[in-house]
């Protein structure tokens, strides 16, 4: 068929968000669904879609132009990343920041060695604010650049949460610091350190038999995701989590304050308020699922970035019905 043959590797919430965005782009379509878990337990959103055992992906290499990466990225990605580069081109969220110069070194030497295309750290942040914080400080070379999120849940800090030993459930809000927004909005471009723009918060849900100061210690003191923030571990059951915490609502914004040459004060702001973050994330993937097919058939292997995507190859409208209708 003339469609964009997708496939998605993990069913969680981004895939279960990937699922619906393809629905939402006729230019594509659901092929398959690849999980860890027994096939035959998961209930998909849409019929006729099969559903299949992620160690048998391989089999499906020549059914499937890109795969879509929907593994939390604590522990799944690190080595679902290079694995699936190795025989499709992917498109993955990966968002561990301080690690993405080590996963991109990882995909890159197996998208490489593939001819495939694997575009990491796709999504809002990093992802729309990571291009957002680059138009902003080239256009504006004098000046600071902000970030900020929430208040709003987290999918990879609750990945994170989840995967630690003793926890069976949880979810990890963010809430940006008021003052620290104040002293922004009003140009004053402070110099702030992590732990004066966000705080964290979360709810978890303890395995039968764990306990909960272990488990808020692993929390509190986690490398890359806790330990530069002050962080708020609630224990709650789990009908409590299921009735109070099943909405994933976020957003956030970035903001670049800057003097241009004669002096004058600038500020670039890009925003996002968003119902459901999964699904937003998942709608970005699809989008550049598009560009990701479109960079291998040109031949852009290897690793890529959004930095590295022209924008042009997220649109399903041709070259020509941009420039007539964008610019
Ligand atoms: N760059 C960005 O802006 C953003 C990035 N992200 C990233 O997306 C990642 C994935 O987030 P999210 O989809 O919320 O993570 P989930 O916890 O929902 O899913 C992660 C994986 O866990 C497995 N899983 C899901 N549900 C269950 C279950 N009930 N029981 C057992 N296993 C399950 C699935 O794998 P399987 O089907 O193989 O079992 C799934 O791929 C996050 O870690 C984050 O890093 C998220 C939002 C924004
Ligand atoms: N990657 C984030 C997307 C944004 C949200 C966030 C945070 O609240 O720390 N950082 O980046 C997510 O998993 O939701």
């Amino acid at each position: 068929s003339s469609k964009i043959r997708v496939g998605i590797a993990g069913y969680g919430n981004l895939g279960r968000g990937v699922e619906l965005a393809l629905a939402q782009n006729p230019d594509m379509e659901l092929v398959s669904v690849f999980t860890r878990r027994d096939p035959a337990s998961l209930q998909l959103q849409s019929a006729g879609v099969p559903v299949r055992a992620l160690d048998q992906i391989e089999q499906y290499r020549n059914d499937i132009d890109v795969l879509i990466l929907c593994g939390g990225s604590k522990n799944d990605l690190p080595e679902q990343g290079p694995a699936l580069a190795r025989w499709f081109t992917t498109v993955d969220s990966f968002d561990t920041h301080a690690r993405i110069p080590e996963y991109y070194a990882a995909v890159d030497a197996a998208a490489q060695g593939a001819g495939t295309t694997a575009l990491i750290a796709v999504g809002w942040d990093p992802g729309l604010f990571s291009l957002n914080r680059l138009y902003g400080e080239c256009v504006l070379p004098v000046g600071q650049t902000y970030t900020f999120w929430g208040k709003g849940l987290s999918q990879g800090h609750s990945d994170a949460i989840r995967r630690v030993a003793g926890v069976a459930g949880g979810v990890q809000y963010t809430l940006p610091i008021e003052a620290a927004v104040q002293r922004v909005r009003n140009g004053e471009q402070p110099e702030l350190s992590t732990r004066e723009k966000h705080k964290r918060q979360c709810f978890v849900v303890l395995e039968q038999g764990a306990d909960a100061d272990t488990v808020r210690e692993a929390i509190v003191t986690m490398p890359d995701y806790f330990a530069d923030y002050d962080t708020e571990v609630n224990f709650i059951d789990a009908e409590t989590l299921a009735r109070d915490h099943a909405a994933m609502p976020h957003g956030g914004f970035v903001i670049r304050s800057g003097q241009s040459g004669s002096g004058s004060q600038q500020v670039v702001e890009y925003a996002l308020n968003l119902g459901s973050n999964p699904e937003f994330t998942s709608s970005v993937l699809v989008a550049y699922a598009r560009a990701a097919y479109r960079m291998n058939k040109s031949g852009q292997i290897g690793a890529q970035t959004v930095l590295d995507v022209a924008p042009g190859l997220l649109s399903p409208k041709s070259a020509a019905q941009l420039r007539k209708e964008l610019l």
